[in-house]
């Protein structure tokens, strides 16, 4: 049968790209979506203020939702510095299948821990499962309708601290009307919107982030 989307994207990584070269990994994939087949990856222009928010908070824990095939787990994971992890969740076992060997080819499996599954059932056992304390960022990425109550299951599983910063893709399209009603009307969150286009395409869609004020 035919190939899946996925696999012709890593097969592009594992053409184009150099192995322990995590820029050209996000070059490769960028170009292959770009120019062969358009794929839900942040991208290149929103992936730029992705890494503008990494470098500016620091992190030392993040939590991304949604992993797809790697690319912003790629992103993420090369501003990381030793010590400090992503911990990305992926529901569709073929795409993390997919994103491990991406992640492997970058060379940075020692920065990411992947994990399958729903967030719904992931997220209450994040601090005993890995001992996280709270995110410092969090990347919401995945389906956009979870996005809300998965915000408020991390709120009431104490993993979102004052200064935590949320950001996430997606929020005009294809949108995520209650989450921005949320983070914008809500006195615990300081909220700005990054204009950007929906990735690989001139359609508007943007980058919300929410950085959490405390209780
Ligand atoms: N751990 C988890 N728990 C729960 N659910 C999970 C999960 N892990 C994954 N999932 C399932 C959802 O994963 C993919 C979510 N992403 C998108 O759907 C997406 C769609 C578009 C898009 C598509 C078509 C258009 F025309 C225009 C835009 C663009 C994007 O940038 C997107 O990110
Ligand atoms: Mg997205």
């Amino acid at each position: 049968t035919r190939t899946s989307r996925p696999q012709r994207i890593l097969k592009a990584v594992q053409t184009k790209a150099t192995v322990g070269d995590p820029q050209s990994v996000i070059t490769a994939i960028d170009h292959f979506c770009r120019h062969r087949e358009w794929a839900m990856n942040v991208g290149d222009e929103k992936g730029s203020i992705l890494d503008s928010v990494v470098n500016e908070v620091s992190p030392v824990t993040v939590l991304e939702l949604g992993t797809y095939c790697g690319y912003s787990t790629v992103r993420i994971a090369r501003l990381l510095p030793p010590g400090a992890c992503v911990i990305t969740l992926e529901f569709n076992p073929d795409y993390a299948a997919i994103a491990r060997q991406v992640i492997k080819w970058s060379g940075l499996e020692d920065k990411v821990q992947l994990v399958e599954g729903a967030s719904g059932d992931w997220i209450p056992w994040m601090k005993e499962h890995f001992g996280v304390q709270a995110f410092d960022l969090v990347f919401l990425d995945h389906w956009k309708e979870r996005y809300l109550p998965d915000t408020k299951l991390l709120e009431e599983c104490g993993l979102i601290q004052k200064g935590t910063v949320l950001l996430a893709d997606n929020v005009i399209c294809p949108g995520t009307p209650d989450y921005l009603e949320y983070v914008r009307n809500s006195p615990h969150y300081n909220s700005q919107y990054y204009r950007s286009h929906l990735e690989y395409t001139k359609a508007e869609d943007g980058l919300e982030k929410s950085v959490f004020l405390g209780y």
